[in-house]
């Protein structure tokens, strides 16, 4: 059986990730906008409603047009942007999350796909609360180091220039008014009452991206060691394709002390680590953001909708 896919936005960087995806596929017929037709409303609508599944690798205000252009109900939308993540109607596409939501996924028409730092974010809190270890009014806070690919195609532009200005050569924390657009989707997918203080940093590498959580162990439920903590993110990732829990204070993994953010690159995989003193863990979650952070996981929402192997051509 042959699936008719589209990707609206497909000279994005998204959307091309996700055509490199999609080339390898026997199972799979992609529908090719022209390049001159690429923002043509008509056109576009044309094959949003010609495909059992769409991708929308679009800025926010795209995406919202294209899912009022779907007339045909068969058609299954993939949002990559941030404009559906907490919309009701709407399934996050993250079939690791819980329990139930494979299947939530596998129903729904329409599925918006996590931010790059909340997919990370939320894959190392959501089994916390869940555990009852990590309280729903805690008060959290968490760093996103993350390559200069996450920007887009305007990013990568600036990042690419030649000379690179020497401002661009550090480290840049940025979301400084402490209102990023991914606040709302870490606080519904986690249960996190209160939205964490969030600072993401950009650097001058393509892509790689590592969220870390601090915890002051005093916060978190009476008696919880970092044992407990590693022990709950095991236990929810078991059996996880994609999601490896690495061992509790996992030395091994570091080259001379130091952690190493584009390890995830060119792969479908979250990497979660617990590191710890007697009194403070450190969850840090790593992945590449054009991987698991957009197109892979897009990829595998498209995989887990149309009940076809979850992990066909990911890795
Ligand atoms: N990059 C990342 O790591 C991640 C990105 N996302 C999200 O995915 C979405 C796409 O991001 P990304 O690929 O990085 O962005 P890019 O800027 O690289 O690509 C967006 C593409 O959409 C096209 N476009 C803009 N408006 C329209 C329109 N009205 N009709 C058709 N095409 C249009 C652009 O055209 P043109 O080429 O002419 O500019 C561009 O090719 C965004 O919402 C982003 O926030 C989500 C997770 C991670
Ligand atoms: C480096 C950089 O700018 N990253 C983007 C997030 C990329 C992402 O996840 O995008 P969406 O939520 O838009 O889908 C940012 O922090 O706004």
């Amino acid at each position: 059986m042959t699936f008719k896919v589209f990707v609206d936005g497909q000279e994005g960087t998204t959307g091309l990730r996700i055509h490199e995806y999609l080339a390898a596929r026997t199972d799979i017929e992609v529908l090719k906008i022209d390049a001159d037709k690429r923002k043509d409303p008509a056109e576009r609508a044309r094959l949003l409603n010609a495909a059992d599944v769409a991708f929308l690798c679009l800025p926010d205000a795209a995406s919202r047009e294209a899912a009022a252009m779907i007339t045909n109900p068969n058609t299954c939308l993939i949002d990559a942007s941030t404009a559906h993540r907490t919309v009701p109607g709407w399934s996050f596409g993250l079939p690791e999350l819980a329990r139930g939501q494979r299947d939530a996924i596998r129903a729904s028409k329409r599925i918006a796909n996590p931010g790059c730092h909340a997919s990370a974010f939320i894959l190392a809190v959501r089994p916390l609360v869940d555990a009852g270890l990590l309280p729903r009014d805690a008060a959290v806070s968490a760093t996103s180091i993350t390559g200069y690919s996450g920007g887009g195609k305007s990013m990568i532009a600036e990042y690419e220039q030649q000379p690179l200005p020497v401002h661009l050569q550090a480290p840049r924390p940025y979301g400084l008014g402490l209102k990023h657009k991914h606040l709302p989707e870490m606080m519904a997918h986690t249960g996190l009452a209160t939205p964490p203080v969030f600072m993401p940093i950009v650097s001058s590498f393509y892509k790689g991206l590592a969220v870390s959580v601090p915890l002051q162990l005093s916060q978190l439920a009476a008696g919880a060691t970092p044992e407990a903590v590693h022990a709950a993110l095991a236990a929810h990732y078991a059996g996880e394709r994609f999601i490896r829990v690495m061992p509790l204070r996992d030395a091994a993994t570091l080259e001379g002390g130091f952690f190493d953010v584009q390890a995830c690159n060119d792969t479908n995989r979250v990497d979660i680590f617990v590191f710890a003193s007697d009194t403070q863990a450190l969850v840090i979650a790593r992945l590449d953001n054009l991987g698991k952070g957009a197109s892979g996981a897009a990829v595998q929402s498209m995989n887990v909708h149309l009940g076809v192997e979850e992990s066909l051509g990911l890795v």
